[in-house]
């Protein structure tokens, strides 16, 4: 559901691996494109999907029938998309989220949204999140990623309906963790972005990474997600590859932000979807709601709601007083 970038990247790995996979497109035109060239020439170009993976604008034909339903549409949108696509999920169907964003007012995951809109139980709600950047997947370029659930036998459905000679999955119990990690990395990849853009080197963008992690996790331990699951590679693995890829549109976004671009220059110049930029603020919402501090995030929620110079910004977060590593 969902034919952007990883919606398609990800149609190819399950149809790889064996699958019908039938994509949900908005546009008739997108729909017809899939249909006809076998590419998504508005997300993923030049790249030649499988003959078992066709497209409908028709959610009811995407959803019927289906032994997954792959949720995979701005995390904003999620709550909305879901309340017409629910009650034509079927009984067998297992959610299956690929976001990584928080919802603002709320500030809950997506399988939280999932859970509460479909009524389908935390054992039918799976979520894959790794370092996965959309177009090195649609390449075949090797990558691992996690598939979590809270009943481990579906997470190894799963596994299996997406594992491929280019895409390792591994499970996973701890969904919290799994979505924590890929949520706050989006935001740890915007400061890392800004860094490189006002031309920072290799020990800021080190530090923001590990103490980027440091406070991930810190937030993961207060919401019961476990805490090894932030070295893994739906933490320390994602948030690796979002930092140090051009391909990322966090750490682009970020660093057009560095370079001096306006926050309206540089929304106009992001067609695709960029979470962090709106999940900072949730993901600090969350944080406050439980008691934790995250002084990077609300640093980048500083520069990209607030308008704080980026320079003032760094300067906010090195000023902080010293304090024992592991605190
Ligand atoms: N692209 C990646 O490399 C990648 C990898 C892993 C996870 N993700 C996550 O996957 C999610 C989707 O990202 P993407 O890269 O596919 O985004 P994208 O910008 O490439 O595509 C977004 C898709 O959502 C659709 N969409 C936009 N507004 C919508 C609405 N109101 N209702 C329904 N559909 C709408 C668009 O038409 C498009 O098909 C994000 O949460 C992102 O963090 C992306
Ligand atoms: O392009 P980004 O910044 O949304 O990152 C894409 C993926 O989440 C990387 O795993």
């Amino acid at each position: 559901m969902g034919t952007g970038s990883w919606g398609t990247a990800f149609a190819m790995v399950l149809a790889d691996a064996g699958s019908e996979v039938v994509l949900w497109a908005r546009r008739q035109e997108l729909a017809d494109a899939v249909n006809t060239t076998h590419e998504n020439p508005d997300y993923l170009p030049g790249v030649r999907l499988p003959d078992s993976v066709r497209a409908t604008t028709d959610p009811a034909e995407a959803l019927a029938g289906a032994d997954f339903a792959v949720l995979v549409v701005p995390s904003q949108t999620l709550r909305d998309n879901l309340a017409a696509w629910a009650p034509l999920i079927e009984p067998q169907t297992v959610l299956v989220s690929l976001m990584k964003g928080i919802e603002l007012g709320t500030a809950k995951r997506m399988s939280e949204v999932i859970e509460e809109v479909t009524k389908v139980g935390p054992e039918r709600v799976a979520v894959v999140s790794g370092p996965n950047l959309a177009k090195e997947i649609a390449n075949k370029q090797p990558a691992a990623s996690v598939v979590a659930c809270a009943d481990e036998a579906v997470a190894k459905r799963l596994q299996a309906a997406c594992h491929t000679p280019y895409f390792r999955p591994y499970t996973n119990t701890d969904v919290i963790g799994c979505e924590l990690g890929g949520a706050v990395k989006n935001v740890i990849g915007l400061a890392v972005g800004m860094a490189a853009g006002m031309g920072l080197g290799d020990n800021t963008k080190a530090t923001l990474i590990t103490r980027g992690l440091a406070e991930t996790t810190r937030l993961g331990e207060v919401l019961g997600a476990d805490p090894h699951t932030f070295a893994g590679l739906a933490g320390m693995g994602d948030l690796v590859a979002t930092c140090s890829s051009p391909l990322s549109r966090n750490n682009t976004f970020g660093m057009n932000l560095g370079r001096g671009m306006s926050l309206a220059e540089t929304i106009a110049a992001t067609r695709q979807t960029a979470e962090g930029v709106k999940s900072c603020e949730s993901v600090l919402d969350l944080a406050r709601r439980s008691g934790v501090d995250m002084p990077i995030v609300e640093a980048v929620v500083d520069v990209v709601h607030n308008g704080r110079p980026t320079q003032e910004a760094l300067r906010a977060l090195m000023s902080r007083s010293a304090k024992p590593e592991r605190r």
